[in-house]
């Protein structure tokens, strides 16, 4: 099996090096194509796969082809591949609110798959959710389950509006979680630490807490219990939370990349 990842960015390049470090594929059957020659120059000196920055001369190579441009780069994409593609080669889309649809009929082909990563791929932690056309076997979704397995773990979906629900979760939540760690920084600073204190005060307390979370079956809530003593400190922090509504603005925004991928989708 030959597989082509088509985009070497953040999602496209963390993929094929999850794919290749984990040795599921046979020497040169993982492919790479990047539009981008600086890109391209930089892939060179990786020695997992075979670089390409022409499709005409790779995408007929392959057998799962996995799309990982920026959505309002897949038209373009669309155009450029769509005489070339094949009726049993396999589409596996990283794109955030493009449709199965969507890909099925700018491509006239049937068998697609469409998931939703995270960042944290690229350090082994990701999440993909994963959900596809009828048209695709179980086999070939046991083999792409295989190939995502590579970057953490992954889930089968039971349609896209769930795909769409998960980047408002996980494929954006990586985002909101820095935005904490940023905000907390920030008050820090404000504290006079210095910089780099308020680096290591912060950094030690979210891998502390993550640590606690995964060594028990505790919920977030319980936890928060456990820090907070009546009438104390984190109780005067939780209840300024609750006080300005801060669950319900997180929540709100999740929604808000939720929805935006559904309004990408249409
Ligand atoms: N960055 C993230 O945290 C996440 C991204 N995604 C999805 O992954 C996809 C890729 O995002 P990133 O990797 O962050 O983008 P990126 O901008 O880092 O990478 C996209 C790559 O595609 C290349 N490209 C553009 N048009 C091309 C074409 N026609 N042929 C070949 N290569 C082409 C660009 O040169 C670039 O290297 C997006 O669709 C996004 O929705 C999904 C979940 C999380
Ligand atoms: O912001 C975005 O559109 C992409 C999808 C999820 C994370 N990044």
């Amino acid at each position: 099996m030959k597989v082509l990842v088509i985009g070497a960015g953040n999602m496209g390049l963390t993929y094929a090096t999850s794919i290749g470090e984990s040795k599921m594929l046979n020497g040169r059957d993982l492919l790479i194509m990047d539009a981008a020659p600086d890109k391209v120059k930089s892939l060179e000196k990786i020695d997992y796969f075979d670089v390409y920055d022409r499709i005409e001369n790779c995408i007929d190579k392959a057998d799962v082809v996995l799309i990982a441009v920026k959505p309002y780069h897949s038209a373009a994409l669309f155009e450029s591949i769509k005489d070339l593609v094949r009726q049993d080669q396999l589409f596996v889309s990283l794109m955030a609110g493009v449709t199965i649809k969507t890909i099925q009929e700018a491509l006239g082909v049937k068998k697609v798959i469409r998931t939703m990563p995270n960042l944290p791929a690229q350090v082994g932690k990701g999440v993909t959710s994963f959900t596809s056309a009828p048209e695709v076997s179980q086999v070939e979704l046991d083999v792409v389950k295989k190939l995502l397995d590579t970057t953490g773990v992954s889930l089968l979906v039971k349609d896209e509006r769930t795909i769409d629900a998960s980047t408002g979760i996980s494929g954006s939540g990586p985002a909101y979680v820095f935005y904490f760690m940023q905000s907390m920084m920030d008050a820090a600073l404000d504290m006079e630490f210095s910089p780099e204190e308020a680096k290591m005060l912060v950094q030690q307390t979210f891998e502390g807490a993550i640590e606690l979370f995964n060594q028990s079956n505790l919920s977030p809530e319980e936890w928060m219990s456990r820090v907070a003593s009546k009438g104390g400190t984190t109780q005067a922090a939780l209840d300024s939370m609750e006080n300005n509504k801060v669950k319900e603005l997180i929540k709100e925004a999740a929604f808000a990349a939720f929805n935006r991928a559904e309004e990408i989708g249409r």
